[in-house]
Formats: C-alpha cells, structure tokens, sequence
C-alpha cells in the first residue's frame, strides 16, 4: 500500500509518499507561498535528484494536483499514475476534545473539524483546504486524520484545567490540550526501545524544540503534562512566540499600545520568542552563530531559551517525583550541540551527566548523549512525525477493508 501523508498549512503543503511494506520513503517535497505570485515546488524523489519548479499556485487545490503531476512525472516522478496512491494522511494540529485517536475522514469528522476552527484558526482551515484538495483531486482514495493533539488526551484535569472560572471550560471548551504529540509519542517509544526498556516503566520528558517548542512529562507512556496549552503559544519560548508571560500583560499592552486582538495575537505569535531578545533571527543557527560573534542579545536569547528549558524540565522531573529519560527532538533539539550542553549543564543535580564527546556527534540515528555513569539517561531521538501519521493511516484503512 501506498500512502501520501499531507501537512497543509496556510501558505505551505509538505508531502511525502511511502511505501508502506517496507516503510521507505518514495518522495518527498513541500510546495511553499500558495496564493502569492511565486510558488515553489520543491521535489525530492528518492535516489534522484531535487526539482524546483516556481509557478504561480492560487489554491490548496491546485498545490495537491502539482504534488500528484510530480509523483508521476515521466522523469523525476516514483510511480506509474495517481492510481498508485492507496490512501491519504493529513496531520491535523488540533483535534480537541472529541479526538483521541486518528481516524478516517468521514462528512462527521470534517464537521468536528470545522468546529475546531475556534481553536485553531492559524492551522486547522488550511489543513481543511488541504483534505478537501485531496478530495477534489483523488475522490476514491480514502483518507485519515491524525491530531497533534491526540496523544495528550490522556492528561489527568489537575494537568489540562486552567485556574479561571469552570463555565468557561463548559462553556468553551478552555483548557489545555497540547500540540507536537505526534512527535512525543514517536520519540518517546523510541527512546524505550533504544534502551531496551517497556516504555511503560519510564519517566521521561521530551522536549521537541523546533520552530514550535514543547516540553511533554511522559508517565507511564501516557502523556502527563505538556508545556502548551489551548493554543501552541503558551509554555516554551520559541522562534517567534512568546511562551508563558503574565497574561496580564496582554490587556496592558493592548491599553498601552492601542492594539487590536489581532495585532496583539500577531505580536505573541509573530514577533516574540527569539526573534524579538535577540533581533536578529528566529533560527537557533543565526542566533548561535552571532552569539559566537560576541553579539549581546544573541546571547541573552539564547541564556533565556535554555533557562526556560531547564525551568520546565525541573517543573516535569518534580510533576513525576523523578525523571530517568530526558529526549531531546526536532530541529533544535536534534542539530544544536550548544543548546543541549547548556540545558544538560544546568540540571546536574537531577541526576544529568552529560558526554561532552557522545553530544559533540552528528547522527540521523537516535543515540545517547550521556555518560554511562549519568542516572538519566540523556537521548537525542530525530523525530518523524510523517512516519507515524502513514503508519496509523495505513492501519485504519487497513482495518476498514478488512471489516
Ligand atoms: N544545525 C542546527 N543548529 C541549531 N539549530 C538548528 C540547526 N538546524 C536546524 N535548527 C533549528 O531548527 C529549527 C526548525 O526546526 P523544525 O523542527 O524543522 O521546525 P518546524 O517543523 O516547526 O518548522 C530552525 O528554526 C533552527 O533554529
Ligand atoms: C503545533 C505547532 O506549534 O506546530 P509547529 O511546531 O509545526 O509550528
Ligand atoms: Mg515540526
């Protein structure tokens, strides 16, 4: 069986096709600036080389029917027709109350969609417009949904409730939910079979720290606490979000500043996090670099990032009366050597020692990069959030051919 995972954002759709009997990789690619007047078309089939086309792509309509001319491109296409596309997997950040697990697309299940836009107006109408593109474009080919969300569906309500007025949760839902728990679910059974252990026994807490950043306690394999919340803006500082701030400061500002929602939600989301201590980037390789160049606020970005870091890994070692497994994920989490040197540093007394060597290495595979003396272990576990949505997608169409 072959499967297409689809991550569709507003302005960007990113694919990628496997072959599920073996899991491989077939293509992969992401189509960037829909709607303005250059889009790009990157494509990268396997054992071939990467294409990039710029034409002008209006709609996600359109983007998914450039996805499938690639697929099947004379030349640097990797199957015969569209026919070869058994089934479809969107990521979908926020599932709510109502998902707990992935599930295939059906009218209901799009409506539930729907009435999550509320709570995710910046993702889940694009990744609408990127299921109903699939439909357009492959109208026999069945889909699935899985939720960034679902994974923490199992925190206990001293975890997801907010101290604030209950009719508010009854009323609208406000809680906190958690994001990227695709990718705590993936590494966090990684990391248990890399030491050989039943997920089950752990403690751990993940961090995946990429352009979003969360921190996630791990008990038991289920998710206990998460570092974002109704929204992927609270907990961590990020590339360009702020993290946890007195919430106070919102409606002060908007006196202050006379500032409307929107531009108050677009400075917490857009124009915070690092871009705005540092001021010159929102990428941890441009901060770490001026910071190298003795450039002040690169390095207060940086000091404040890790500090943070260190703030909630604490929080989550004292969540769980103990930690034995710290994973490091995603971008930041996988590539910057400073950033885990500097956290692990930092905690020493939970019982962190880290190998100064072990950390230093480059790899694409998961590996530990504490001593072997350290009480926890310290991993760094590349994510791969597309493999578990194709994965659980292939089971659930799967499951439905066979009932
Ligand atoms: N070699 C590196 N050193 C430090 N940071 C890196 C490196 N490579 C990537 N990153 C960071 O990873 C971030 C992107 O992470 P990623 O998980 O790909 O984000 P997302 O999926 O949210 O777009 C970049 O903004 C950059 O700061
Ligand atoms: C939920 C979220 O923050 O996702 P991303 O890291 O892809 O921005
Ligand atoms: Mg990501």
């Amino acid at each position: 069986m072959k499967v297409l995972v689809i991550n569709a954002g507003s302005s960007s759709l990113k694919y990628q096709l496997y072959d599920m009997r073996d899991e491989s990789v077939l293509a992969s690619g992401r189509v960037e600036r829909i709607g303005m007047d250059s889009s790009i078309v990157t494509h990268e089939p396997a054992g071939k080389p990467e294409v990039r086309d710029v034409s002008e792509i209006l709609e996600h309509v359109t983007a998914v029917k450039r996805v499938i001319d690639m697929l099947t491109h004379k030349e640097h296409g990797v199957i015969g027709s569209m026919n070869e596309i058994d089934a479809v997997g969107h990521r979908i950040v926020h599932g709510g109350e109502v998902f707990k697990s992935s599930v295939l697309v059906t009218q209901d299940v799009k409506l539930e969609i729907r009435r999550l836009f509320d709570l995710a107006p910046l993702h889940n109408p694009a990744h609408m417009m990127g299921i109903t593109a699939v439909e357009s474009n492959l109208p026999h080919v069945p889909q699935a949904v899985v939720f960034d969300t679902a994974f923490h569906q199992t925190m206990p309500n001293t975890s997801y409730l907010y101290p604030i007025p209950k009719v508010l949760y009854r009323r609208h839902k406000i809680r906190r939910y958690g994001f990227h728990g695709t990718s705590h679910s993936y590494v966090s059974g990684q990391a248990a079979a890399y030491l050989g252990m039943p997920l089950k026994s752990l403690k751990m807490v993940s961090c995946h720290i990429g352009n979003g950043a969360s921190c996630a306690a791990i008990l038991n394999g289920e998710s206990f606490d998460t570092s974002m919340g109704m929204t992927p803006l609270e907990g961590l500082m990020m590339g360009t979000r702020s993290g946890d701030i007195d919430p106070a400061i919102v409606p002060f500002v908007m006196n202050k500043e006379e500032l409307t929602l929107n531009e108050v939600n677009s400075m917490l989301n857009k124009h915070s996090g690092m871009i705005a201590i540092s001021g010159i980037s929102s990428d941890m390789r441009e901060i770490t670099e001026a910071m190298e160049d003795g450039d002040k606020n690169a390095k207060l970005a940086f000091d404040m990032y890790v500090y943070r870091l260190k703030k909630y890994i604490g929080a989550y070692a004292a969540a769980m009366n103990g930690i034995d497994t710290l994973v490091f994920t995603a971008g930041v989490g996988e590539n910057s050597a400073a950033v885990r040197k500097a956290v692990c540093e930092g905690i020493t007394f939970l019982g962190i020692e880290l190998d100064d060597e072990r950390n230093a290495i480059r790899s694409k595979e998961a590996r530990e990069i504490s001593k072997d003396s350290s009480r926890v272990k310290v991993l760094v576990v590349p994510t791969n959030e597309e493999l578990l949505i194709a994965r659980d997608t292939y089971e659930l169409v799967k499951a439905a051919h066979s009932s």
